[in-house]
């Protein structure tokens, strides 16, 4: 099982106004562009990868909205329109939610009032933790076992406070090189360092 965590600090919970975001300051985009290279590979999707979008920019709760590629069904295909509005329905679907209310959205996909602190507490329970980031230890000198969870953000990056947080947890921090990557790329050389082992 390979998991991954977006967090995406700058996404609206407003389904409306996360549409507008496309190409603007909050660039929805990158999460339509983090599913798919995480969940789709030609002709098919990846068994047994999970991913979760956390969005942030909200007037209550986070957003925690996962996607379970092998429960996916009727995904109907992997643009940028079609993957944001499987995002907005989630979205829609969760108003009214109290705070760690969970609800289903359709096969594969649920949504939680959950935040990215508690997620990562949750997951941090049977899943090995990595922080990406430029200057951890290089991906193919690091060890993975069986259940590894990436987190990731949009452009804005992790809050510095948080990160002694994540490595009380366990996390690692992993680098894929020198280069500032867009987390949607960063999943495709995950897979790709992954696949070689
Ligand atoms: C566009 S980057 C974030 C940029 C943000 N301005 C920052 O300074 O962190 C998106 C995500 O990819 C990760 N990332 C980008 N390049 C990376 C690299 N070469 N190695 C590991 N993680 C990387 C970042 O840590 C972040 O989680």
């Amino acid at each position: 099982m390979r998991t991954f965590v977006l967090r995406a600090r700058a996404a609206p919970t407003d389904s409306r106004k996360l549409l507008e975001s496309v190409g603007r300051d909050a660039h929805a985009e990158i999460l339509a562009h983090t599913l798919m290279n995480a969940i789709f590979v030609a002709q098919s999707h990846r068994p047994q990868v999970v991913v979760y979008l956390v969005l942030e920019s909200t007037h209550d709760y986070s957003r925690t909205i996962r996607f379970e590629a092998d429960a996916l069904r009727d995904i109907g295909g992997f643009d940028e329109r079609n993957l944001l509005s499987k995002v907005c329905k989630a979205l829609d679907a969760s108003i009214g939610m109290g705070k760690e209310d969970a609800r289903s959205v359709e096969p594969g996909i649920n949504v939680q009032t959950l935040s990215f602190e508690r997620l990562v507490q949750q997951l941090a329970e049977d899943h090995q933790l990595f922080l990406m980031d430029r200057k951890g230890t290089p991906i193919h000198q690091q060890a993975f076992a069986d259940k590894p969870c990436f987190l990731l953000t949009d452009h804005i990056p992790m809050p510095k406070k948080t990160i002694p947080g994540l490595e009380r947890l366990g996390a690692r921090k992993v680098s894929l090189g020198p280069t500032m990557l867009f987390a949607s790329q960063c999943v495709v050389l995950i897979h790709h360092a992954l696949d070689q082992r």
